[in-house]
């Protein structure tokens, strides 16, 4: 069983540190684990954010380990140069197209919630963005007009088959859980939207055991906060996915806390091929500090070894030491606590 680790930049090493040394401690039999720069390091060391040896160590894992990237000393680059055109290639280059994002309230920390303790109670949901698509992978470019005015522009864009595929995992998903699915989108000013919500009518056809809902994203912003208790899976593209994930994160106490999975149809010997990563980046303003929280990365670990490698009962074991302690007060500053990232670990550790 071979994970890449591409830890990436800023809080990205840090974090990603900390989630291998849970994975180590768990003592696998059989699992290696092997190294690649990517983004603003990787750039720096190799000329490029997603190197040719970084990416076929990546294709040739059964699933990768990705802490983050990112790096403002990177934003005069041209864009295909920039460190977050490495997670992306990383996407769309092993054709991760699902990205499964969970919200769900840990014990305990109902005061530490943007919303009031009992909304946030109910929060039990799971985004599931498209990653291939939309504006993110469309046409771009800022021109110059010819009175000499700049237009910046990006073609957004969804094909009737990267709907159809991401609806069919938001339906199972929705099988696997409270048969509720959300299509979030924004139909009534956008055709990429009105296309969206008339392919996933159709492939609602083969759930009928699965409530379907379509929400526009403005709307469905306001009810994440007002409501999130109604949510079950939501399924949205790409650029909607990105923004509603980030606030989701606050509904449960921080973006520290909410680990991702991207995945793909590929079916490796133990599972399903995938990327696994924090919801977060780099975080610049807080990197080397021994500040950033672990929890959403070892989160990520813990899907890893679910989808990826089969290991249930591991997952389940890194879910409960997390949550053990967030239950026993070790909370990161994210949280209103104390306690540092190399801390969090040791104490996600010593609960395995
Ligand atoms: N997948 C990725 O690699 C990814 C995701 C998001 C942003 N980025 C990149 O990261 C860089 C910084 O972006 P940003 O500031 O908009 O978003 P960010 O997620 O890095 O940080 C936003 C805020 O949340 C805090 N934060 C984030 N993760 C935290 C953690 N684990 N523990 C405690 N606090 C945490 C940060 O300190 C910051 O105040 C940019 O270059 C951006 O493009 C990369
Ligand atoms: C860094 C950026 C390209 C990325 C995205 O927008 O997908 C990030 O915000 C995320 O949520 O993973
Ligand atoms: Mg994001």
């Amino acid at each position: 069983m071979k994970i890449a680790v591409l830890p990436g930049d800023g809080i990205g090493q840090e974090v990603t540190q900390e989630a291998v040394r849970v994975l180590e401690a768990l003592d696998l039999p059989g699992l290696s684990l092997e190294w690649a720069d990517v983004g603003a390091t990787a750039y720096r060391a190799h000329g490029h954010p997603l190197p040719p040896a970084t990416l076929e160590l990546a294709r040739g894992a059964d699933a990768i380990l990705f802490g983050a990237v990112g790096d403002f000393d990177c934003d005069h680059l041209e864009r295909h140069l920039r460190p977050e055109q490495a997670i992306l290639g990383l996407r769309s280059e092993l054709t991760l197209f699902a990205n499964l994002r969970p919200a769900t309230l840990f014990d305990g920390l109902e005061g530490m919630s943007a919303l009031r303790p009992e909304i946030a109670r109910q929060i039990d949901l799971v985004i599931v963005r498209e990653l291939n698509g939309d504006v993110y992978f469309g046409d771009k470019a800022i021109e110059t007009l010819p009175d000499g005015e700049r237009r910046g522009w990006d073609m957004m864009s969804y094909t009737e088959s990267e709907v159809r595929r991401i609806a069919h995992v938001a339906f199972r998903a929705a099988r696997g859980r409270k048969e509720r699915l959300c299509s979030v989108d924004k139909a009534n000013v956008l055709e990429t939207s009105q296309l969206w919500r008339d392919v996933v009518i159709e492939v609602a056809k083969e759930y009928p055991d699965v409530t379907l809902d379509h929400m526009y994203v403005d709307n469905a912003a306001m009810q994440l906060v007002k409501n999130p208790g109604q949510f079950d899976v939501v399924v949205t593209g790409n650029l909607f996915g990105d923004i509603l994930s980030d606030q989701a994160s606050m509904c449960v106490g921080s973006i520290g806390l909410l680990a991702s999975a991207a995945l793909g149809e590929r079916q490796t010997e133990y599972g399903t091929f995938g990327l696994y990563e924090p919801i977060h980046g780099s975080a610049p303003d807080i990197a080397g500090q021994d500040k950033a929280n672990p929890m959403a990365t070892i989160l990520s670990a813990a899907m890893l070894l679910r989808h990826s490698l089969g290991l249930v009962d591991q997952a389940d074991c890194i879910e409960a030491a997390v949550s053990g302690a967030l239950a026993d007060g070790v909370l990161g500053l994210d949280l209103g606590g104390e306690a540092g990232t190399r801390e969090i670990g040791d104490a996600v550790i010593s609960r395995l």
